[in-house]
């Protein structure tokens, strides 16, 4: 265990993850600091979901350590220090929650009884909602939604508990050009007051200038962590361009290539 105040938001050692009983992640290294956007890139299937979906606690590992702010994974309880945006795709449903029953739902990790909600929750969820421009959408139905703007409302409930940490699933699938600078815009006031950021990404597009640290999986390893300047831009068929052998480092300022 690190000293909680020196700590990593995240700090993953040595992970192996198989599923169905095959090998999906290989000895994955990676640590994302205080004030820091790293993007997990590679190729389909190379295993980035299956790394932020462990990094939160979804996918039992083979071997390996995983550490939230100095704490091992399985004892955290600051959950709402925590928060998770799904693949989109993951959360379809027809079921007709509005948009202040999605992100109230991320109030749950607080609430200690489930009776009606707070004010505070109330304030909370307006609050998180406004800030994702969707003030007008409170009682929308998130079925009727745009896909940037679902994309906005699950953004919305992550945020909804004042996370230190955001770990988001590929947030700009379907996203159009505007909706995913704004989430930029959103992601760089998010990590200058101090808070972290683990996202999955098939390219860095839009996004680019404000991440700080590019990471790309290969069939379950991490064979590169450098400056988004540097990381191999996929080719049309996802897969990585292969250049100049990277250096491989998957730790804060140690890659700038
Ligand atoms: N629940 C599961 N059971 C069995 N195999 C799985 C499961 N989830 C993922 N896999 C396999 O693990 C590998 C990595 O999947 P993962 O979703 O992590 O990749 P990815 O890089 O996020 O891909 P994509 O970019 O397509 O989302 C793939 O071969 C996938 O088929």
């Amino acid at each position: 265990m690190t000293d909680p105040d020196e700590a990593p938001a995240l700090r993953i050692r040595g992970l192996d993850v198989d599923l169905a009983g095959r090998p999906v992640l290989r000895q994955v290294d990676l640590d994302v600091s205080r004030g820091e956007l790293v993007a997990l890139l590679g190729a389909n299937g190379s295993g980035k979901s299956t790394i932020v979906r462990s990094a939160v606690g979804l996918v039992p590992r083979r071997s390996g350590t995983i550490e939230l702010f100095g704490t091992p994974l399985e004892s955290f309880t600051h959950r709402h220090r925590l928060g998770y945006v799904p693949q989109r795709s993951s959360e379809a449903s027809g079921v007709p929650a509005s948009v202040r029953e999605v992100v109230m739902s991320g109030r749950l990790s607080l609430r200690r009884f489930l009776g009606p909600a707070r004010r505070a929750d109330r304030d909370a969820v307006e609050a998180a909602v406004a800030k994702v421009g969707l003030g007008d959408h409170l009682t929308t139905p998130v079925t009727e939604l745009s896909g940037g703007q679902h994309q906005r409302a699950l953004i919305a409930r992550a945020l909804v508990t004042d996370p230190d940490l955001l770990v988001m699933d590929e947030p700009t699938a379907g996203v159009d050009q505007a909706n995913t600078e704004a989430l930029a815009d959103l992601l760089a006031t998010f990590t200058a007051a101090g808070g972290a950021v683990l996202l999955v990404e098939h390219e860095l597009g839009p996004l680019r200038p404000v991440v700080d640290r590019a990471v790309v999986v290969d069939r379950g390893r991490i064979t590169f962590a450098g400056v988004p300047a540097a990381a191999p831009e996929d080719d049309a068929h996802g897969h990585p361009h292969s250049g100049a052998p990277p250096r491989l480092s998957p730790f804060p300022g140690e890659a700038i290539i």
